[in-house]
C-alpha cells in the first residue's frame, strides 16, 4: 500500500491517531480503509456509513475523523467532530467560502483542534494547481476545464474551485485585468461558471476518472497545465499525510498545499 510522499513525523505510540472514516463504503472510502489500516502510526477504529449515528465515532474512541461523504452532510459531520475535539480531515467537496467561514468560527471556540479541508489529496493535482497559479499573471487569458466520471454529484469540482481561487488571487495581486472576452450573448451558459474571474467548464463523461486542464493564453501562445488521476490510489498518500499532520496544525487549513513545503 502506498505511503505518505512527504516527510511527516510518525507520532509516538501514546499519540497514535485513532481514525474514524465516514463514508467508508464509498468509492474513496473503500480505498481509504486499507490505506489507513496499513499506514504506520495510524490506527483505524471505525468504518461508518450513512446508516450509522455520529455517536459511533465517540463510542470507538476516535481522536481523528476522515470525512469522505457527500457535500450535503459533510458540514454536519465536521461540526460534530470539532464540537467533540476531534481532529478532522475532509476530502468531501462542496466546501465553499460560507461553509469554511462557519467552520473557522466554530474552530475559534475550540483552539487546539485541527481541520484540513483538502479539495484534492493528490500531490500531482496540488502541484498542478500551484503551477497554474504561478503562471497565471503572465498570461492575458485563463480558463479551466474539469472532467470527471458521471457519478460525481457536484459541479464545478472542489479542485476546480480551489484552482480558480488560487489563480484569481494571483492575478488580483499582480493587477492583471480580466481575461478578454467579447461574448455578448450566451443564453445557455456556454461560457461556463465564473469562479473568481475564471471561466470553469465541467465535463461528465463515462470512462473518465478525474482530470483538469488550465488553459493559459497570451499573444501567439498557449500553456496547458493538465493533471490526470486515473485511479483513487492517487489520493491515499495525501490522506495519510493529512491524518498524520492535522493534530499539529490547529485551526482550519484549506488545501493540502498547506502541509507541503511548496516554497
Ligand atoms: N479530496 C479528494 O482528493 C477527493 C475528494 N472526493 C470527494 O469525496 C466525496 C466522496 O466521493 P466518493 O467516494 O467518490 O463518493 P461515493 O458516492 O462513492 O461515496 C460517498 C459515501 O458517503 C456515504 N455517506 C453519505 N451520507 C453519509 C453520512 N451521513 N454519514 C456517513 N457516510 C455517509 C455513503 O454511504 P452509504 O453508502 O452508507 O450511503 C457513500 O458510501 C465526494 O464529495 C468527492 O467529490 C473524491 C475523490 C478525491
Ligand atoms: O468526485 C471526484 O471524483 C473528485 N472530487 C474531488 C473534487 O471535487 O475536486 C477531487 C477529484 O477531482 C475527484
Amino acid at each position: 500500500m502506498t505511503d505518505a510522499p512527504a516527510p511527516s513525523a510518525v507520532p509516538a505510540d501514546d499519540a497514535v491517531p485513532r481514525v474514524a472514516i465516514l463514508g467508508a463504503g464509498g468509492k474513496m472510502g473503500r480505498h481509504a480503509v486499507p490505506a489507513v489500516r496499513e499506514a504506520a502510526g495510524l490506527e483505524l477504529v471505525a468504518e461508518l456509513g450513512s446508516a450509522d449515528p455520529l455517536e459511533a465515532i465517540l463510542d470507538a474512541g476516535a481522536t481523528h475523523v476522515l470525512d469522505l461523504t457527500v457535500p450535503d452532510v459533510s458540514p454536519r459531520n465536521a461540526a460534530f467532530a470539532v464540537e467533540h475535539g476531534l481532529h478532522t480531515v475532509i476530502g468531501t467537496s462542496g466546501w465553499g467560502p460560507e461553509r469554511r467561514e462557519t467552520l473557522a468560527a466554530q474552530l475559534a471556540e475550540h483552539p487546539g483542534v485541527g481541520v484540513l479541508i483538502a479539495p484534492n489529496f493528490s500531490v500531482g493535482s496540488v502541484l498542478a494547481s500551484a503551477f497554474a497559479a504561478k503562471a497565471a499573471r503572465f498570461f492575458e487569458s485563463v480558463e479551466l476545464i474539469e472532467m470527471h466520471h458521471p457519478a460525481k454529484l457536484d459541479a464545478p469540482s472542489g479542485t476546480a474551485v480551489r484552482t480558480a481561487e488560487l489563480i484569481g488571487q494571483a492575478r488580483r495581486e499582480a493587477g492583471v485585468p480580466p481575461s478578454p472576452d467579447a461574448t455578448e450573448r450566451d443564453p445557455d451558459g456556454s461560457r461556463g461558471a465564473v469562479v473568481d474571474g475564471v471561466h470553469v467548464h465541467a465535463v461528465r463523461l463515462r470512462g473518465l476518472e478525474a482530470h483538469q486542464e488550465v488553459l493559459l493564453g497570451g499573444p501567439g501562445e498557449q500553456l496547458v497545465v493538465r493533471h490526470d488521476a486515473f485511479d483513487r490510489g492517487a489520493y491515499m498518500p495525501g490522506i495519510v499525510l493529512g491524518l498524520r499532520t492535522v493534530a499539529s496544525r490547529p485551526g482550519l487549513t484549506y488545501g493540502l498545499d498547506g502541509y507541503l513545503d511548496l516554497g
